[in-house]
């Protein structure tokens, strides 16, 4: 594939940065065979064009060789996506030879591509609307490739399109969509996204970059201060999810980009070759007002095509929809219960804010639910950001808690079920978040956990927009309650702690912000019912700490022993009845302790640690089984108690594995004998302790361990030098550029500085995904 060509002619800087005068255009350096392709290709498209206005009916099965297309794309879509392979997560140990026979082909047209394509071939302006996973990206991406192909770009022409995306994850699929298919073609493209410190470097490179991808951030960044970037060519220029580009506040970015921009089409001459100016292309499966303002700001006379507009729902077809209500402190419960009983599956689960996927993922880890787990929100280092992006790429089974970072274009491949464990902020962001399952012709479910109070508005809002979601049960057989574990892990640590109230803020914040306050009514948050909500949730968060401590019942058994032991001292001493060495005092207390165990058992039945019968939450009748809570932390919650003394009662008689020690309350015999046995406990535990924390350390240093020669792997460099940041898509690799490409990715081993931050206990990842390698590699620069 490709080989590095490194750009060393450098066109001068156009200082007016608007050249659009014809004669500009770049010097015809293709073969006669080129150009009597492109020739025959300009035919075709001005009589094959359709006319305005068209949109052809849907499941035509068009192939792309029907197209106006030239040798090199075509070569390109055949030869098709390395990413099918990650599906097999790199586990095929054949894979080397079997790697054509897996790459997915691109031969017939998907409806939005068969619409879509003809019009922009021909330089029209397009606003394209298609569902989720219907083939968006190759709608504008081949017409891109296209346009520069006919113009004759060269990789000494700089940039002549401009691939915009809201998130930095969709820039990179993007590009290794791009380079996938642009393999032939002899261009040079760069991905620009923020997040990265070589922002210098990359200035050297922008200038050389035919095609750049990018996130609105970046370029203006870049617009802004690189010298010698000349964007006055830029005949092209996509947006891609633009309503996004929008909704994240880029709008004011966006406006300056389109300034720095040649002007858009102008003119009603609707011939390509007469280079009316800057095409631009708008592509969303969620078209909204926000898109429209954008279109008038940039696109002219554009072609409005939404493939789907007709149809009867605007989520795909393969795909299944359920909602459940589920109150809020049964919400963990229900993730947890979902992600066990679906541990063969790879899953998305979506949370309105970066606290809370961090404090739902930190939580569940410490349960080890048996599938990986990661967490991807905006939060995490880039590199991080990347590393998780890829992994979960190429897993069969995961799950990814993330926030809407991940809701929006991203082609995870094989993901069977998206989770919106929060509820969306509105339909569109539905749309996207369950778009990340059923893509293309491949099927998917989706569940949406709704509080009571969400139930009603959000359902009819996705009624009137036609979504069928279907209203749906826990099973309680498949239920478990992870709400004392959750409280045990929270009480544990002073960090999680933190977290945890974090994340109920953000989720407190974010339901405040809902705009839609029909669907999101009050929850006791417009006003002062906010910090109702929250005493609320203090109270039954420490009454869940109380419980899963559990240091009644320890104490209890704690009594019984003694009382065992009392009657034998008693007999040994000839007191049968074994009076006055536990004092009535002591069995009242514990009589009152059992009573009042009693009735912290009924209270959990009452509520948060049961569930509803068949499909309900919070129904008395019947109780969930609990997490299991591992031996170890158990033992370690033990200790915590004993150490510190706290359920150890003042006149009781105490026993341990070295004997019995009778004692009278408040006399001396007790004293010593209750500091003697509390040396005891506490030699005892201390070892214990000692022994768990080396086989922590252990467990620890075998994970890097596994870790490092995980990344060791990963890291090799690709051979072909893929870790560029300026790649060519394709064609020329003559010895002479080859040999100083070989001498710059000697220097370049940024991946190899691998961060700590693994997401995943499970690290034994495949190692052969070198297609992905090679698009980390290339965002996370040299
Ligand atoms: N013509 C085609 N033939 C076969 N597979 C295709 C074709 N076009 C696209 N695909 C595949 O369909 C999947 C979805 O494509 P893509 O990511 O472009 O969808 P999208 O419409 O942009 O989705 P979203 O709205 O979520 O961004 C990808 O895996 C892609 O490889």
């Amino acid at each position: 594939m490709s080989k590095y060509k490194e750009t060393t002619t450098m066109k001068k800087p156009n200082k007016s940065n608007k050249s659009n005068n014809p004669l500009d255009t770049p010097p015809l350096k293709a073969s006669f065979r080129e150009k009597s392709q492109i020739l025959a290709l300009q035919k075709r498209i001005a009589s094959e064009c359709p006319p305005r206005g068209h949109v052809p009916p849907l499941n035509q099965k068009v192939s792309f060789r029907s197209l106006p297309l030239s040798e090199a794309t075509l070569r390109g879509l055949e030869e098709g996506d390395g990413k099918a392979e990650s599906a097999t997560g790199g586990k095929d140990k054949n894979k080397k030879k079997n790697v054509s026979s897996r790459k997915k082909q691109f031969l017939i047209m998907t409806d939005i591509q068969n619409a879509a394509i003809p019009h922009a071939l021909r330089g029209r302006d397009i606003l394209g609307a298609a569902r989720t996973g219907s083939g968006k990206t190759l709608a504008f991406l081949i017409p891109l490739l296209e346009k520069l192909y006919r113009r004759q770009y060269t990789p000494h022409d700089g940039p002549g399109a401009i691939v915009l995306s809201p998130t930095r994850e969709l820039a990179v699929q993007t590009f290794q969509v791009l380079r996938s298919i642009g393999s032939h073609h002899n261009f040079s493209a760069g991905l620009l996204v923020g997040g990265k410190k070589e922002f210098g470097l990359e200035q050297t490179h922008v200038p050389k970059m035919n095609i750049v991808v990018c996130t609105p951030g970046r370029l203006l960044q870049h617009l802004e201060q690189t010298v010698g970037l000349d964007v006055g060519r830029v005949c092209i220029l996509v947006l891609d999810e633009a309503d996004r580009i929008l909704d994240m506040g880029f709008r004011d970015q966006m406006i300056k980009i389109l300034d720095y921009l040649p002007p858009g089409n102008s003119t009603d001459d609707d011939d390509d070759e007469n280079e009316g100016g800057r095409q631009t292309m708008l592509f969303s499966a969620t078209q909204t007002k926000r898109v429209a303002d954008l279109a008038a700001l940039s696109l002219y006379r554009p072609e409005y095509i939404g493939v789907h507009d007709k149809e009867a729902s605007k989520t795909p077809k393969g795909l299944e929809q359920s909602a459940m209500v589920v109150p809020l402190q049964h919400k963990l419960d229900a993730v947890f219960s979902f992600i066990k009983s679906h541990l063969r599956c790879k899953t998305i689960i979506f949370f309105s804010s970066c606290s809370q996927v961090r404090h739902a993922w930190e939580i569940f880890c410490t349960m080890q639910p048996g599938v990986p787990l990661m967490a991807l929100h905006g939060k995490l280092k880039q590199e991080t950001r990347t590393k998780l992006y890829f992994d979960f790429l190429q897993r069969p089974h995961a799950v990814l808690f993330a926030t809407d970072v991940a809701s929006r274009g991203l082609d995870f491949p094989n993901v069977d079920w998206v989770v919106q464990a929060d509820a969306p902020e509105d339909v569109e962001m539905y749309i996207h978040r369950v778009g990340r399952t059923a893509r293309y012709t491949s099927g998917g479910k989706a569940l949406l956990l709704l509080l009571p109070q969400e139930e009603e508005g959000m359902l009819k809002l996705l009624s009137d927009a036609k979504i069928k979601v279907k209203t749906c049960s826990m099973n309680p057989k498949k239920a478990v309650v992870v709400s004392k574990k959750a409280a045990a892990v929270v009480a544990a640590s002073p960090d999680m702690n933190l977290l945890a109230k974090k994340a109920f803020k953000s989720y407190l914040r974010s339901i405040h912000l809902m705009p839609n306050k029909q669907v999101f009514p009050d929850l006791g948050l417009a006003s002062m019912p906010t910090v109702r909500f929250l005493k609320k949730l203090k109270s039954r968060d420490e009454e869940r700490k109380k419980k899963n401590v559990d240091y009644k019942l320890e104490k209890l058994k704690e009594e019984i022993r003694a009382e065992r032991l009392e009657k034998k001292i008693a007999k040994l001493k000839g007191n049968s009845s074994g009076e006055g060495v536990l004092s009535k005092q002591s069995k009242k207390k514990r009589s009152r302790d059992k009573s009042g165990s009693d009735d912290d058992e009924s209270k959990n039945d009452d509520g948060l640690l049961v569930v509803k019968q068949v499909h309900e939450w919070g129904n008395p009748a019947q109780p969930l089984p609990e997490v299991h809570i591992n031996e170890a932390s158990k033992s370690r919650h033990a200790k915590k108690i004993r150490i510190d003394g706290s359920n150890i009662e003042e006149d009781m008689v105490h026993v341990d594995k070295s004997g019995p020690t009778a004692v009278k309350p408040g006399g001396e015999e007790l004293a010593s004998a209750k500091e003697e046995y509390l040396q005891r406990v506490r030699d005892r535990l201390t070892k214990t302790r000692d022994l768990d924390r080396k086989e922590e350390r252990e467990r620890i240093h075998e994970k890097h361990k596994k870790k490092r020669m995980k990344d060791k792997v990963d890291t090799k460099k690709p051979e072909d030098g893929n870790d560029e940041m300026l790649v060519t898509l394709g064609g020329a690799s003559d010895d002479e550029t080859h040999d100083d490409v070989e001498s710059e990715n000697e220097e370049e081993s940024v991946y190899e500085d691998s961060d700590n931050d693994s997401m995943d206990d499970n690290s034994n990842a495949s190692v052969d995904v070198k297609a992905h390698e090679e698009l980390a590699l290339a965002m996370l620069g040299s």
